[in-house]
């Protein structure tokens, strides 16, 4: 391996001894010290064949914390029994190369990319955490089991490389929402930050699985962010929440195929996950289908000219009362 790379580490003993060398690296300086970022650690957890939104994450950690752990690891726990797991990419020698890009890792930063084993040395593990209510809709409703999967992982990986920040991207937007719940809900002592969504030049969101599409399905994919674009126009245009889903869902009839399937086209409020209704003002619209066999997600925030905010009072598919006067 090119010396160039990163530090990699593969297991805990490892991890263990990095994590000291990072922790005697970054010992409190003094006051007057005005170089100093805000946290000592982050962490970007990634499931690799990292592309450019994995490194705008790890810049955006760079800038947040003195230290980053990157951790790459496809955690079988998410994926559902006919889902990729097997086929999903994998190729370390090329993550590490990448990480080794100017304006990203350092010496002192740490690659965690461990075995299955490492990870759940007794299998699977008999107690996990559950995503609770946020797990049951959409991500959740199509992929039964996969947010509890993403939630259990996370929070094992957040003990093992001890972050004062993590940090996750706004293109799994249930994913962070779920994230954020465990953090409040459990106490656990992390910061949640998220990157915008990055894009390839002409809309599509990065994403590993972007690599299965064939030409035509790449083209047909497009769908997905033409569909985000005709949402915005419409809610800028003062339409209420049920025409900004028509019009993206009028894109993707257009754009996408008989081979292809819409999954869902949702109105959220952005604050609190629930759908959105007249009281919404600031939403996130979101989408996934199936174009050939892969399946995408993607989102926007938009803004509804037709809330009412503050109206009445409510409970939000996190759990969290919403709405109303204090
Ligand atoms: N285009 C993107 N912009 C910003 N963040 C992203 C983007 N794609 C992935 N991320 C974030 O990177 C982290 C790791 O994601 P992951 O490794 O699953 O990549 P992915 O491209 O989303 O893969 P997949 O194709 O499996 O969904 C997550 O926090 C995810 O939200
Ligand atoms: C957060 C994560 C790395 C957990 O496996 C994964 O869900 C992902 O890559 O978004
Ligand atoms: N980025 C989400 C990981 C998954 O689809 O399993």
């Amino acid at each position: 391996m090119s010396t160039t790379h990163p530090a990699l580490v593969r297991d805990r003993d490892g991890l263990a001894a990095a994590l000291a060398a990072q922790d005697a690296a970054t010992l409190p300086r003094p006051e007057s010290d005005t170089g100093r970022r805000r946290y000592r650690r982050a962490v970007v957890m990634t499931m690799g064949a990292l592309h450019e939104g994995h490194l705008a994450l790890v810049e955006h950690a760079r800038s947040l914390a003195e230290v980053v752990v990157v951790t790459i690891f496809v955690n079988p726990l998410q994926f559902g029994p006919t889902e990729d797991l097997a086929r999903y990419p994998r190729d370390l020698e090329r993550d590490l190369r990448l990480l080794s890009g100017p304006g990203l890792l350092r010496p002192q930063d740490v690659v965690f990319a461990p075995t299955v084993d490492v990870v759940y040395p007794d299998g699977d593990p008999t107690v996990r955490v559950t995503a609770g209510r946020v797990g049951d809709v959409l991500e959740g409703a199509s992929r039964p089991g996969h947010l509890d999967g993403v939630l259990t992982v996370v929070l094992k990986l957040m003990h093992l490389t001890q972050p004062d920040v993590a940090v996750f991207g706004q293109k799994d937007a249930q994913q962070v929402v779920a994230v954020r719940r465990m953090v409040e809900d459990l106490d656990v002592p992390v910061v949640v930050a998220v990157h915008p969504t990055v894009r390839e030049p002409d809309g599509l969101a990065r994403s590993s699985r972007n690599a299965y599409l064939t030409a035509d399905e790449r083209e047909r994919a497009l769908g997905l962010s033409a569909a985000l674009s005709a949402g915005r126009r419409a809610a800028d245009g003062g339409q209420g929440a049920d025409e900004v889903v028509a019009a993206a869902r009028a894109v993707l009839d257009e754009r996408l195929s008989d081979d292809d399937a819409v999954d869902y086209v949702a109105l959220v409020d952005a604050g609190t996950f629930a759908p959105a209704d007249a009281r919404t003002d600031e939403a996130l619209l979101l989408l996934a289908a199936r174009v050939g066999s892969t399946r995408l997600i993607d989102n926007a925030p938009l803004t509804l000219r037709t809330g009412l905010a503050g109206a009445g009072r409510g409970s939000d598919a996190t759990g969290r009362t919403t709405g109303g006067a204090a």
